[in-house]
């Protein structure tokens, strides 16, 4: 029997961010293992035109709940939707369901965050530090909490070359920041971010630090500890491999590669792309949570989610495998035949954006506005190479993470828990990984069919022709301007004309004495 199922079991769970990519995956875990548990509060904001109630339902009747649906029929009862925005005073959580929580709750997963890497300052601080901060002071508050497990960012200190499981001051305090972003004005914040955020790349990792600070100095005497996954990616095996449902991190990328947009990215082929499957962070995160409650470390532990230092995989690796997959299983409609390769050098960059990317895109809103109808290739390209450009600083260099903390507990768990919360990455094979990967981006998150992949292919096979047939006429034209303007090259033109036709010519003629 697992402990750590059995731990949850009877429990009261408050998950926030649970309508997100991790949240979703740590729920579905936490019914299909520990069915018996009491009821899951999770805070969620109406969204997109749903009400609450229609966002779980959503989820629950999504294919990754499939399985819970089987073990834990009345989920459905088991789950308990508060409405809270988290960028509220209170979070605007009603009166009775405050007194609800802050009365039953057992367990806190703190998942919710902006992961946008273009954010403001003032939301980025307003969701990753204080609403952190407000939830620690709702936590101090729950006479029956057991464990509070904050999710963070392996890249929350990405300024350093070797992280270790600790808590990194940042220069300024986080509640002086709280405090100047009441009164300073939306322009003045643009002007210092910079300033602020130093040499980390955006507020996203800034903001993340700031709110592990937070919980560092709000910890009281509650049981806290905070995972650092790295770049999180599809499920590996749980409930079934290559689950994904949003764009973050690699998986828009891989779309872009898929439909031939992306063609070159800057990246350093040997960089470590430090990704770690969904579903081993949920498990390491379930396994935190009980160590946290039952054993009670005295200080706040953090836990680093990587995969470099147990299991490393490169860009150049990644990059390969991905292209690889898109030979036998392609996207439909690609704009483009994949292809991309790796640059490591600003102008070669540049040459390949305009070349690869702008040029084909300029070209086809051209025919686009020829045909009546409405150009967009330009700006979903401009899009594409911002996003990819603020992914850059993620891509060309590789960090190094301590993992005591997760070495440690992984050695505290049963034989038992060890499979049913697997967070070894070293079994973990990249190659079948990653195709499931692409696969799982096409079939859950782009709801392609797999019967169409002929048609793919068939698709492919044209643009290639068109592909060969453009660069022809590219060639002769440049050839016609050539000979026009230059002597030297009407010579060589005349001499290939003469001696194609002196080869036809014998070629005719010995075949007619054969004969
Ligand atoms: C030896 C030689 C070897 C050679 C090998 C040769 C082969 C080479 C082959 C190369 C193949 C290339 C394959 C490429 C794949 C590999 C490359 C890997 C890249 C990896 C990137 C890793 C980055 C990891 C960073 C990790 C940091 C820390 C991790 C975390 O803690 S948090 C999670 C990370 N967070 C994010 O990813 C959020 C990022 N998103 C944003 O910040 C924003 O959304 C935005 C990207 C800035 C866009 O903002 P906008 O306001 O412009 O748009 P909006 O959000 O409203 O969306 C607009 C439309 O764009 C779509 N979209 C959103 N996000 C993405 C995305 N990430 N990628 C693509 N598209 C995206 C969105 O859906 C909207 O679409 P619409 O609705 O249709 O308009
Ligand atoms: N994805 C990754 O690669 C990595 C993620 N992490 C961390 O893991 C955690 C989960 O990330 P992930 O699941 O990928 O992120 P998602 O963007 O998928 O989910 C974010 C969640 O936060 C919720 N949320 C955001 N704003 C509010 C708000 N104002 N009020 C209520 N809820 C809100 C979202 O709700 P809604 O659905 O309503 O928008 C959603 O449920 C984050 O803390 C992130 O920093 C760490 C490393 C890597």
């Amino acid at each position: 029997m697992s402990m750590i199922a059995a731990f949850y079991g009877g429990k009261s769970i408050l998950i926030t961010g649970a309508t997100g990519f991790m949240g979703k995956v740590l729920m579905e875990k936490l019914f299909r293992t520990s069915p018996d548990l009491k009821v899951i509060y999770i805070l969620v904001r109406p969204k997109a035109g749903q009400t609450l109630q229609q966002r779980v339902f959503q989820i629950l009747n999504s294919k990754l709940f499939e399985k819970v649906k089987e073990v834990c029929p009345n989920v459905h009862e088991k789950i308990r939707a508060i409405y809270a925005d988290l960028n509220q005073n209170d979070f605007g959580i009603s009166k009775e369901d405050m007194q609800e929580l802050l009365s039953c709750t057992n367990i806190i997963f703190h998942c919710a965050a902006t992961v946008r890497f273009d954010d403001t300052l003032r939301h980025a601080v307003q969701l990753n530090v204080t609403a952190t901060q407000q939830l620690l002071l709702m936590a101090s508050q729950m006479p029956k909490l057991e464990a509070f497990i904050h999710i963070s960012t392996a890249f929350s200190n990405c300024n350093l070359k070797h992280i270790d499981e600790v808590i990194y001051p940042c220069p300024v305090e986080p509640k002086k920041i709280i405090d100047s972003l009441e009164w300073l004005d939306d322009a003045i914040i643009d002007e210092i971010t910079p300033k602020l955020i130093g040499d980390r790349p955006n507020t996203y990792t800034y903001t993340k630090a700031l709110g592990e600070m937070v919980v560092q100095q709000e910890s009281g005497n509650m049981n806290i500890a905070i995972i650092r996954p790295s770049i999180v990616g599809a499920t590996w095996q749980e409930p079934f491999p290559g689950w994904v449902d949003n764009l973050n991190g690699p998986s828009g990328l891989i779309i872009a590669a898929g439909k031939g947009f992306l063609r070159a990215i800057k990246a350093t082929p040997m960089a470590v792309a430090d990704l770690i499957p969904v579903d081993t962070v949920v498990n390491l995160t379930l396994a935190v949570g009980w160590y946290t409650a039952v054993h009670r470390p005295k200080s706040t532990l953090v836990y680093h989610c990587t995969s470099g230092n147990f299991n490393p995989c490169n860009w150049g690796k990644m990059g390969f495998q991905i292209l690889a997959t898109f030979e036998k299983i392609p996207l439909e409609r690609a704009f483009r035949r994949p292809y991309a390769d790796f640059t490591t050098n600003n102008f070669t960059t540049q040459y390949r954006n305009a070349v690869s990317h702008r040029a084909p895109a300029i070209i086809y809103d051209f025919y686009l506005r020829l045909t009546g109808r409405k150009p967009r290739m330009t700006k979903l390209m401009n899009r594409l190479l911002r996003t990819v450009s603020m992914m850059e600083y993620f891509v060309n260099q590789s960090w190094e993470w301590s993992t005591y903390n997760t070495e440690m507990l992984m050695s505290e768990l049963s034989p038992e828990d060890q499979r049913v919360f697997n967070f070894d990455v070293r079994q973990l094979n990249w190659l079948e990984y990653i195709e499931n990967y692409v696969l799982g981006v096409k079939k859950y998150l782009l709801k392609e069919d797999m019967a169409g992949i002929p048609e793919a292919k068939q698709h492919l096979k044209r643009l290639r022709n068109i592909h060969y047939l453009f660069n022809t006429a590219l060639f002769l034209i440049a050839w016609r301007l050539l000979i026009a303007r230059s002597q030297m090259a009407r010579n060589v033109w005349f001499f290939i004309v003469s001696f194609c036709y002196k080869f036809l010519s014998y070629f005719r003629a010995s075949s007619t004495l054969k004969v």
